[in-house]
Formats: C-alpha cells, structure tokens, sequence
C-alpha cells in the first residue's frame, strides 16, 4: 500500500500556519550527539520520516533515545558499533556525517556512499579532504568509505567549494578534543545551529556565519537542552503556496532573517509582507509581476526553495528565468509540473518559464522539494491533482495535509495499491 494526495486546487489559501523546526538543522545536531556521553535533550524536534532514520542509525550505534511529545531525549553512554549500514545511510545524505562524529568519539568508522534527493551529482570528496586535512587516514573499499585516526583531528581545511554538510563533517571530527581552521566554509543557518549546538556541549566555536570558522574542541563534552531552528524552507514553501493560490497567511514561529532572499522576491512581485519578530504576515497580489531566481548558497536563494519558486512562477503572467548553481541540473520537478500544463523549456541548464493557468493532474514526486513544488502547482492548479510519490513529502513536511486543510486547502490522503514509491 502507498499513498497518494489528491488535491482540488483553486482554493486561495488563508489562515495562520506555525513553521516546524529545520530538518537540515535537526539532522546534523541528532548526529552530534554522537560526541558525548552526557544526557541531550532537544526541544520541538519535527516528527518527519529523515529523523526516524537517523534516530534508527543512532540507536545502531549505541543511543539510547526517547520521545516526550516533541521533545526529545539521548544518550549515548557508549559507541557499540562504528559501521553504518547501507540500508539507513542509502536513505538520506545527512546521515553521513556520522561519520566526523564516530571518528571523533572512538576513532573508526565506517560507512556507505550517502543516498538522499537524486537530483545529479552530489559527491563527497570535499568530506574526505576536510577528514584527510585533520589527519585522519581515509580509504574506500567495495563502496564502504573507511576512516581512522591515530591522534586528535586537528588541521586546517581549505574547501574547494562551500559545502553544508562537508563544513558539518569536519565541525563534528574537531569539536571532541581536536582543532580546527576551516576555510570556505558553509554560511547557512543550519550550520550556524549546528556550531551553537557544539558550544553549548562545550566546545569553543568562533566565526559562525562566515566563511572561516575555528573549532577548538574539548577532550569530553557535556550534554544540554537545545530549541532547533526553524525551518526555512518549510516556511518559503507555505509563502509561495500561499503566493501561488493568491492567498492570504500569517506564519508563526518563523526566523523572517533566514528568508530574506525569498522575501526580497516575493516584494519585488508586489506581494505584501509585514515582518514581525517571528511572524511573517503575507497578502498576495492580485497580479504579480514575473522574477528571474538564481539559487546559490545562503544568503543567496536556497536551492531546496528553487523546486517550489519555480512551480509558483508557473502561474505568474509573463516570463520567468530560473537557473540553479548549487546543483545545476536540479530539474525533477520540470516534467511533472510540464503535466499540469506548465510552459518550461529547459536550455543550457537555464529553465524559461512562461506562467498560466495550470490544470490537475497525475504527477508523481521524485524527491522532497520536488513534492513541495507539485504541491504548490496542484493548490493553484484548476481541478484535482492525483500526486504520488508522498514518500518523499513525509520526509521533509511534517503533517502537511492537516496543515493545508487549516488554511482552507482541500487536501485529502488516499491509501492506494500502487507500485512503492
Ligand atoms: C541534509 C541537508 O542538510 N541537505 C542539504 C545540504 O545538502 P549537502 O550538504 O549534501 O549539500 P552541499 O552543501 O554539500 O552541496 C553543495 C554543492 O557542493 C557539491 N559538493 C558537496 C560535497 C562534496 O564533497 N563535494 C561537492 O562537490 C555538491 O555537489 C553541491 O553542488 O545542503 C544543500 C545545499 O544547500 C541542500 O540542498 C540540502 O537540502
Ligand atoms: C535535498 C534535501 O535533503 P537531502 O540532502 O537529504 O537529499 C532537502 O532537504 O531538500
């Protein structure tokens, strides 16, 4: 059995919806807490699919968790194991950076090449050279990545490019009793989390939210109590949902200065948006002029918001140039959104998009944001849209049916006989 979302589009959404705490925030801090010994309590942790997993990784090498409502509770008094299997890290890319971790904590480790959204190349070359830098020995073998330290990982680490969850490998293998320089580092907010999370176990981290940081670890952490950032994506993904249904909504719980890109945009269309502390409230335009989005890392566009912008640009009059330079051929979505009547011509990886009316469809989600898009396109689309491929929702969007309903949506979930997604 498989489910399916069927979705009646046409409904302006209105309403006031809470934004969820990050996954990408949440995923990287449930792996630090690998590093100590001492009991980690996490507050409002999302109850999303890629958090089960890597509770279900961290329980095999030796956490013991438990939830509390939303909060969650860890320990892991010990490592037992310092293997990853395929099967949980083939499921989602941050699970690797269990690996800086284990390394960290006990020494080895070892594990499999990272799954996650397949949306091209995504390699992790720049996570071997962050490890090697800090000294530690790396080899591969049959498709397993091996590591081993004799000594403290300490060093100074260039990368080659600005990497989110490479800058997080090495943040991990230093904060437990080594040091690090690193140089190019990633500048995205759930970085900037992750490095408050390692201070408040103890470690000493300097120069977060920018692209040098310094990480003096301690030879034992301690435990804490941590509330995990918002979700950044969630939330643009609720304003352009909103955008694209023409709608009227209030997020709650929101970071406004995580969104700044998106917010930009959307102003620049004609949208009005009041910025509160953390509340953003959001009226749409009656018609909104087109953009052009170039994704690059923060502070520039997010790359997990350019599936959903550009599903909302598939119904805004006019022209529209959408291009990815994080992942260049980032274009699940285009093919499926083509099936609900989206003009999109995709030429030297610069996607022209000329918006309409779109129309229900059957389309099928091939990674999380992906799914966001589709969901934007069928809330706006004229008829009902049969989306499969919920899988890939319930990774990354914490009870969204339920949540677009209270804004006025008319979402329903169906349990189908259908191949598995
Ligand atoms: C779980 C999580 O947090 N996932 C996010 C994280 O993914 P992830 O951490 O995998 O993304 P990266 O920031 O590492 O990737 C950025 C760019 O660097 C390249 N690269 C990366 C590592 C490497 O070793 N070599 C290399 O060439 C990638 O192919 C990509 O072109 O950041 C991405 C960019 O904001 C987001 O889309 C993902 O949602
Ligand atoms: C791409 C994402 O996740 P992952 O990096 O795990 O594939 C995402 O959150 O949009």
């Amino acid at each position: 059995m498989s489910r399916v979302l069927r979705i009646e589009g046409g409904v302006p959404l209105k309403g006031e919806v809470r934004v969820h705490p990050a996954k990408n925030a949440a995923l990287p801090i449930l792996a630090a807490s690998l590093l100590t010994a001492e009991p980690v309590t996490l507050w409002e942790v999302p109850r999303l699919r890629d958090v089960e997993v890597m509770l279900e990784l961290l329980a095999h090498l030796g956490t013991e968790y438990a939830w509390e409502g939303r909060t969650l509770h860890l320990q892991t008094r010990e490592i037992r194991r310092t293997d990853a299997p395929y099967e949980l890290v083939g499921q989602m890319r941050a699970s690797f950076i269990v690996w800086g971790a284990l390394l960290a904590r006990v020494g080895e480790g070892s594990l499999s090449m990272p799954g996650g959204c397949a949306f091209g190349p995504r390699p992790v070359d720049q996570h071997i050279k962050a490890l090697k830098a800090l000294g530690a020995e790396v080899w591969e073998e049959g498709g397993t990545f091996y590591a081993r330290r004799t000594r403290p990982l300490s060093g100074r680490v260039v990368f080659d490019l600005p990497t989110v969850g490479g800058t997080e490998q090495a943040m991990l293998a230093a904060a437990l009793g080594g040091e690090a320089t690193l140089v190019g580092a990633a500048m995205e907010p759930e970085v900037v989390d992750l490095g408050r999370f390692l201070a408040l176990l103890g470690a000493e981290v300097e120069g977060l939210g920018s692209p040098f940081l310094h990480i003096r670890g301690r030879k034992a952490l301690g435990g804490g109590v941590y509330r995990i950032i918002p979700d950044r994506i969630e939330a643009g993904t609720f304003l352009l949902a909103a955008a694209a249904t023409r709608g009227e909504v209030v997020l709650t719980g929101v970071e406004p200065g995580h969104l700044d890109a998106l917010l930009d945009k959307l102003a620049q269309a004609g949208h009005r948006i009041e910025v509160g502390r953390d509340t953003l409230r959001f009226r749409s335009a009656f018609r909104p002029e087109p953009f052009n989005v170039e994704a690059r890392e923060y502070p520039g566009f997010p790359t997990d918001l350019q599936p959903p912008v550009t599903a909302y640009l598939a119904t805004v009059e006019g022209t529209s140039l959408v291009s990815d330079r994080v992942y260049p051929d980032r274009f699940t979505h285009v093919g499926e959104l083509a099936r609900m009547g989206a003009e999109l011509h995709l030429r030297d990886r610069v996607l022209m998009v000329h918006g309409k009316r779109l129309h229900g469809a059957q389309v099928r989600a091939l990674d999380i944001r992906a799914g966001g898009a589709l969901v934007i396109a069928a809330l706006a689309a004229e008829g009902v849209t049969e989306l499969e491929g919920v899988y890939f929702l319930e990774r990354g969007y914490e009870d969204l049916e339920a949540r677009l309903q209270a804004l006025g949506a008319r979402v329903l979930s169906e349990a189908v006989a259908v191949a598995a997604d």
